[in-house]
């Protein structure tokens, strides 16, 4: 997908909301588990609930691979339902990928080609010929941790090396890769008071923002400091929609959190 395609979607939907598949089998109705396959059950029944208030769906791999070959198929049937039913729907694999570059590729193929997602997130930890690989796919989007949702970020992504940050360094630097412009970025939603700042690096690209809704992360301040003319803003929310409740209602209780989102989102945009 072009991002020029998902910034018609949101504002054909006057949504930016991204809704995690975070597919936990403690967490879901447990009648479920008498399906065949109660993971792709599950995303079924959200997606089919929710498509019309957001822009894209996010599963974390983990929350599939934790269940082996069986949480993998899960995992395809369900990009490939997304793509099959809702290609106006931006797909993120959400990996958290990155390492030496032909391994990088074979990463890149795996989520870009053979599953079929829209974008996947890497980690620039290993730097500039680690993220490359994943920016030579064509309308393929490449999601850089910046400056992450938790506690943690401090350890690291905060500190001050050569007179700057290194969340501003991994922005600044990564700008001069190669096909650039096929690059994303990660900002928690709790870490909003850092979204003016960045925007001064990167003005227009996308943020993929989690941490709204479990994490405690405000939409609206989010969207006070990190809003640009296109919107460039996905807002992610995985427990907050997908476990409001783990009844027959599930979906529809999903589709009610997912509805009081967009509509926020519909006054800010
Ligand atoms: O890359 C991410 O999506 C991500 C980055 C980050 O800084 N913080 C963060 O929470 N995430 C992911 O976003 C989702 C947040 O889930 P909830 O807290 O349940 O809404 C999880 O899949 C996290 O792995």
């Amino acid at each position: 997908m072009t991002t020029e395609q998902l910034i018609a979607e949101i504002k054909k939907k006057k949504s930016f909301l991204c809704i995690g598949l975070d597919v936990d089998l403690n967490k879901i109705p447990q009648y479920l588990l008498k399906e065949d396959d109660p993971i792709f059950a599950f995303n079924k029944a959200i997606i089919d609930a929710t498509h019309h208030l957001c822009v894209a769906y996010k599963p974390n791999t983990a929350f599939y691979e934790a269940y082996g070959i069986k949480g993998w198929q899960a995992l395809e049937k369900t990009i490939k339902y997304l793509n099959k039913n809702h290609p106006e729907i931006f797909t993120i694999a959400d990996a958290k990928r990155g390492d030496i570059g032909n391994t990088s590729t074979m990463y890149a193929k795996a989520f870009f080609e053979d599953l079929g997602f829209d974008s996947v997130t890497v980690a620039p930890y290993m730097g500039k010929d680690s993220v490359e690989p994943f920016l030579t796919f064509e309308d393929k989007h490449t999601i850089l941790l910046a400056l992450t949702s938790n506690q943690g970020a401090f350890d690291f992504q905060t500190k001050t090396v050569d007179g700057i940050e290194l969340y501003k360094q991994v922005l600044k630097t990564s700008k001069s890769w190669q096909n650039s412009e096929n690059l994303m970025y990660v900002v928690g939603a709790t870490k909003a008071e850092y979204l003016a700042d960045i925007r001064q690096i990167i003005p227009n690209s996308f943020l993929l923002v989690p941490g709204v809704g479990a994490q405690g992360g405000n939409l609206q301040e989010v969207c006070k400091y990190g809003m640009n003319k296109n919107i460039g803003l996905l807002i992610n929310s995985s427990r907050g929609i997908i476990y409001a409740s783990n009844d027959n209602n599930f979906a529809k209780a999903a589709a009610n959190k997912a509805l009081e989102l967009q509509q926020q989102m519909a006054e800010l945009i």
